[in-house]
């Protein structure tokens, strides 16, 4: 990009966002064309980067997450130019962009990759926490070290680690479900878990072929916070583990689930008690509820009836794409999660503006056995394709669907398992049209596989199962399976002699 005087900078490539999808758009594009400027706008002081990368197999990939100071990226990559500054309007019309600190930016292709946000039961309610970035994070650290109580709502990722990790707290978590953990698990995977929440305490933690977080670059004492809550970087794997995530008590775990209910309304104390209602003690038994003595500061109404009073909740009930600035006064096209759709080749609706990570919807039509999810590895993997898609396009090129949204693929870890989840895992999208296969050893291993027509759809690996590049393999080439029937889980069969 060069100055234009006084006026607005120009150049071909502008980057929004320093998060994962971002900064990835941005090297790749820094890497196609070394004798171009990269515009990357961030509102965060910090970028987040993807260090020692690994394919693990075809689609499952490994790699560390650091959160470094901007100037980092920009040694690396000399043709970055990180711009630090919220971004105030997108006049795509004119191609430009307008920054809080009052400049203005010409570009010739745009990727906007400015995230999401934490999609709370209630906004405005200072007792209603999201967790979101490191300050989230921070935040909900410190006020957890005061706590007795914590209402924890919603049954994804973050809750699910949450509740594990929480320790000298009492943990109500209410569930819409009726099981734990299904964004990710069905119920006999959940399960399958249970008894590592109820443990009274918990393993060191096992080391797993998943991306790890660490802040790279930035002292401890003098590190950078984001300007503000809602603009900062996604967390990701690991997030939790530099944190004391320790309430007021001794005692090590206590998780009360709640299934099948939803938050009906949130009270403060005077309201409560005005209310003259009754609220419970924590559940010691299953029947075994008390009338609650104790005055909270909060109390949550759930719609079995129950109240419980609590220090604060934990809404951890997804996210919602960070898209209203860009709407105003810009006609794209929303998706019903609330991204901007994009084709497949990371285009949204207007011309030469591009989106990817969190902030998208991918409104193409997906292989069978892809869906999208808000995850780092889709960030990265979004990031790198857009940039070659805004390359192709800036040369006149042709470029095809990249291999990575063949298959769903993820590796994590959960309640101190490793996790790989393959994809249709939760027959999501089947109908009644599939079979289930199982193997499961309690506490060590819970295999699981979709299958559709003797095809394999999908599995959820719990464990150190070492089948996730066989099974891999058997999803994406979709080998008519029927004749293997209950051998294809039967642990004495190398199943890998079948079919390597
Ligand atoms: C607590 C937590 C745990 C998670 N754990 C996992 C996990 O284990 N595995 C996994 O795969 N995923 C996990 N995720 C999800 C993962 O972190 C996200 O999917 C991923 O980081 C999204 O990357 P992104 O680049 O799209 O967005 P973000 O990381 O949110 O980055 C957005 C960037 O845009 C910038 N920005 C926003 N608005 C503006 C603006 N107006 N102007 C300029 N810049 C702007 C922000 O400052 C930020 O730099 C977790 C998420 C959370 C919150
Ligand atoms: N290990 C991992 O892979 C991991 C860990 C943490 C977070 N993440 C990702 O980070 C993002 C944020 O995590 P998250 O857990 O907030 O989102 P999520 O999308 O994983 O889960 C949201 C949960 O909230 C529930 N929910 C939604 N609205 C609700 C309501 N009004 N009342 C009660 N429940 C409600 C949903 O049923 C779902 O269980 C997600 O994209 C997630 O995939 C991934």
């Amino acid at each position: 990009m060069s100055g234009a005087g006084g006026g607005a900078a120009r150049g071909r490539f502008a980057v929004v966002g320093g998060g994962i999808a971002g900064v990835t758009c941005a090297e790749k594009l820094a890497a196609e064309f070394p004798s171009e400027d990269i515009f990357l706008i961030t509102a965060s002081p910090v970028i987040k980067a993807v260090t020692n990368f690994k394919q693990v197999s075809k689609t499952l990939e490994e790699f560390d997450v650091e959160e470094q100071p901007s100037s980092l990226l920009e040694k690396r990559y000399p043709n970055i130019r990180v711009i630090q500054s919220g971004v105030k309007q997108l006049k795509s019309d004119e191609h430009k962009i307008c920054t809080e600190d009052g400049k203005e930016y010409i570009y010739e292709k745009l990727c906007l990759c400015a995230g999401a946000k934490p999609k709370l039961i209630v906004e405005g309610n200072p007792y209603v926490l999201g967790i979101r970035d490191t300050d989230s994070a921070q935040a909900f650290q410190k006020n957890l070290a005061q706590a007795e109580r914590i209402v924890v709502v919603g049954n994804g990722g973050i809750a699910l680690e949450l509740v594990y990790e929480i320790q000298g707290c009492e943990v109500i978590w209410a569930i819409k479900d009726k099981a734990i953990g299904n964004t990710f698990f069905d119920a006999g995977a959940a399960e399958f878990l249970i008894p590592k929440l109820t443990a009274e305490s918990r393993e060191t933690p096992i080391k797993c072929k998943r991306t790890k977080y660490t802040v790279e670059g930035i002292e401890e004492k003098g590190r950078p916070t984001a300007a503000c809550d809602k603009l900062g970087s996604a967390l990701g794997p690991d997030w939790h583990e530099g944190l004391h995530l320790k309430g007021t008590k001794e005692f090590s775990h206590k998780v009360h689930i709640e299934i099948l209910c939803e938050v009906k309304k949130i009270h403060l104390q005077q309201e409560f008690i005005q209310l003259q209602q009754t609220s419970l003690t924590f559940p010691k038994g299953e029947k075994d509820v008390e009338p609650d003595e104790v005055l909270w500061p909060v109390y949550v109404e759930l719609t079995n009836g129950k109240i419980y009073g609590c220090n604060f909740i934990v809404s951890a009930t997804g996210v919602v794409p960070n898209v209203e600035l860009f709407l105003d006064g810009n006609n794209f096209a929303v998706g019903e999660d609330g991204g901007l759709k994009v084709d497949k080749h990371m285009h949204t609706s207007l011309p030469d503006v591009y989106a990817a990570g969190d902030i998208c919807t991918a409104a193409w039509e997906p292989s069978p056995v892809w869906h999208q999810m808000r995850l780092w590895t889709q960030a990265r993997q979004m990031g790198w394709y857009a940039a070659k898609c805004m390359a192709a396009d800036a040369l006149g090129e042709s470029i095809d669907t990249d291999f990575s949204f063949e298959l769903f693929a993820h590796i994590t870890k959960f309640f101190n398992y490793k996790v790989v989840v393959l994809g249709k895992y939760n027959a999501q999208g089947l109908g009644s049209d599939h079979e289930l296969m199982l193997r499961c050893t309690k506490g060590h291993e819970y295999v699981k596989v979709v299958m559709q027509n003797g095809r394999m759809m999908g599995a959820v690996l719990i464990g150190e199962t070492d089948l996730e590049e066989t099974f891999e393999n058997l999803i994406l080439n979709q080998m008519d399976l029927s004749a293997y029937g209950e051998d294809l889980l039967n642990p004495d069969i190398d199943i890998e002699d079948y079919f390597d």
